[in-house]
């Protein structure tokens, strides 16, 4: 039998394409869940061997949902990262005529999309009501099962060979750099194409907030020189102002370096969690000096 990948669908998500990019030469069977929660959980109780879901946007930063739920609730090893344009379109259901932005009273996209597209709706249409939803192909599937609403949805190209819609404008994106980093997460190992990238992720939890704390810790890899791609901070969630820190790391964890900058940290009475290391891709170029 094929082993399961669960995606945030429905069908048309770009985590369907970025799911779809990561396995393709794997024979799995690719299968929507209603949100990046309901992904994680599939992979988590082993419904299905594999997931994939949004981790990081260019313009919005951090899919917190995601980055919360692989450190608070699942114990999932990322397998596989990768970076993927985004443009995002306003998509109107297919009518014989054309509906003009000032007749649009309701736009329904996922948070990071409306986000993304922020200017373009404040100044295009100011008059709209605002509905997040779980995704941006739920939104496109919402819009065109009602063609009688003057409603749009923010979302990808896909969605309108999948569903009956049109454009009302294409790439409003507030800036043209924009790329979604998707994981892939699982319980069991994949084959995967190589890279000559890799990545190692881990959250650190200092013992408490003492002067120079996080320097000590950035210290242990800066005189090492193993470069750090990226340093978010999330809240423990245990009291107000105590974080957890989220590192990335531009190695795998084989390196020599990495068990020695670990067990410094760690001396430091410091705590160490791997979540992953795996190689990294990225389709098109254009952003990959700052990845
Ligand atoms: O709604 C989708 O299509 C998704 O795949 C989710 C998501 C996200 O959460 O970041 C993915 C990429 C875009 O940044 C906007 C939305």
């Amino acid at each position: 039998m094929e082993k399961k990948l669960a995606f945030l669908g429905p069908r048309g998500t770009f985590t369907e394409e970025a799911a779809r990019t990561l396995t393709q030469r794997q024979p799995l069977s690719l299968v929507p869940y209603p949100s990046i929660i309901d992904v994680l959980d599939a992979v988590s109780n082993k419904e299905v061997a594999f997931g994939v879901v949004p981790m990081e946007n260019s313009i919005e930063g951090t899919v917190n949902s995601t980055l919360d739920w692989l450190i608070h609730e699942v114990d999932l090893p990322i397998l596989a990262e990768l970076a993927l344009p985004i443009a995002q379109n306003l998509l109107v259901a297919k009518r014989e005529q054309a509906l003009p932005l000032s007749a649009i009273t309701k736009v329904l996209s996922h948070p990071q999309a409306i986000a993304q597209s922020h200017n373009f709706l404040r100044e295009n249409l100011p008059h709209a009501k605002i509905e997040y939803m779980n995704s941006t192909a739920l939104a496109a599937k919402t819009v065109s099962e009602h063609p009688e609403e003057p409603w749009a949805a923010v979302g990808t190209k896909l969605n309108v060979e999948i569903y009956p819609l049109e454009f009302a404008r294409e790439q409003i994106q507030d800036y043209s750099n924009n790329y979604t980093r998707f994981v892939l997460v699982g319980t069991e190992p994949l084959e995967l194409q190589a890279s000559s990238r890799e990545k190692t992720t881990i959250l650190v939890t200092l013992p408490e907030d003492f002067p120079g704390a996080l320097y000590q810790v950035l210290a242990a890899f800066a005189w090492r020189k193993v470069n750090l791609s990226r340093i978010e901070s999330r809240p423990t969630k245990k009291a107000l102002g105590s974080y957890y820190f989220v590192i990335d790391i531009e190695q795998k964890m084989d390196d020599v370096l990495l068990p020695g900058a670990f067990a410094e940290i760690e001396a430091i009475g410091c705590q160490v969690r791997q979540l992953g290391t795996y190689p990294f891709y990225m389709q098109g170029a254009k952003l990959e000096a700052n990845l």
